[in-house]
């Protein structure tokens, strides 16, 4: 028999049992769940992605709702071995919810919570970093410094592109995406067509991605930043993550960081309290936040949150009801 997963156990006597599959920022979401008579458990193994069989052992046979991250796959089986476990709550420690099966949840009446809200200007920020250290050099300039090669200025030293003045071309401008606009350096207007943002934009030498890896062919992006070197790339995420498609990593004008766009203390603290409170939210039976990136309310540390889920991507489906807070 394969050895029990190595959990982290907060308040034994409490009486939902809920499972976090990974050890989250911050300790308001814990105070949170156990100050609601919830016996937590977090799991601490060392390994980063949890299989499907490691998930199953750590639901059990009584388990009541899971926060789970988006490097693990919640299809049938997951939310098949939740419900048989009497568990009808799951969240999803990120917005993006492309690793969990909603159809599936649906079928076992598991809710599927996520965490928008939280993350806008933090990903901005990331995605504005990187066309500024991509437009700029900056990564190929400092390992240049770090391997002693600098021996005085040069006129064509990592020149680079200005970007003062030039049109950027959002493809997706939600929130995130909006806000990445405000912040860049640069004229920008509202596209009606993807053609029309291609035929518009003057950074398209500079092509962003901190949304999910698949939006990109990264075999054909090898291929193009190969061929022409003026032609830059910085990647937060990848299309067979965690792994590079053959050759990114050799390319100068790449910048590749590891799917760190919501990184900050404070988005991450945000992601984890909301995870927590959409799983005991639905565990104590509280309705639906009305508006899920209207999430000040619960990530007050002075005040109780909402007695809501901030943000039930299947409350539709499930007919669950809609808070009037
Ligand atoms: O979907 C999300 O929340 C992000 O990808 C995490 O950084």
């Amino acid at each position: 028999m394969a050895k029990p997963l190595q959990v982290e156990v907060y308040n034994p006597n409490g009486k939902y049992r809920v499972i976090s599959t990974k050890s989250m920022p911050g300790t308001r979401w814990i105070n949170l769940l156990i100050e609601q008579d919830c016996r937590l458990e977090i799991c601490t193994e060392k390994k980063t992605i949890l299989s499907v069989e490691d998930i199953i052992s750590l639901i059990g046979d009584r388990c009541d709702g899971v926060i789970g991250q988006l490097t693990e796959d919640w299809g049938e089986t997951l939310f098949s071995a939740l419900s048989r476990a009497g568990g009808k709550a799951f969240s999803n420690m990120a917005v993006g919810y492309n690793n969990v099966d909603v159809n599936a949840a649906n079928k076992y009446g598991v809710a599927v919570g996520n965490t928008p809200g939280v993350l806008t200007e933090t990903t901005a920020e990331l995605a504005a970093s990187l066309s500024l250290a991509a437009a700029r050099r900056i990564v190929e300039a400092d390992e240049f410094m770090r391997a002693g090669l600098y021996d005085g200025w040069l006129p064509h030293l990592f020149v680079g592109n200005l970007l003062k003045g030039q049109t950027v071309g959002v493809i997706g401008a939600g929130r995130i995406g909006s806000a990445y606009a405000r912040m860049m350096p640069v004229t920008w207007k509202r596209a009606s067509s993807m053609d029309e943002v291609l035929r518009e934009a003057d950074v398209e030498a500079i092509l962003i991605n901190c949304s999910r890896g698949p939006v990109i062919d990264e075999v054909a992006l090898v291929e193009h930043l190969k061929a022409n070197p003026m032609f830059r790339v910085g990647l937060d995420v990848f299309e067979d993550e965690p792994y590079m498609k053959p050759g990114l990593s050799e390319m100068k004008n790449a910048i590749v960081v590891p799917h760190i766009a919501s990184a900050s203390k404070w988005t991450r603290e945000g992601m984890a309290t909301l995870a927590a409170l959409n799983v005991l939210g639905k565990i104590k039976g509280y309705p639906i936040w009305g508006d899920p990136n209207r999430v000040e309310p619960f990530l007050d540390e002075n005040s109780p949150p909402p007695a809501a889920c901030p943000s039930i991507v299947n409350s539709k489906a499930l007919g669950l009801p809609v808070s009037k807070l």
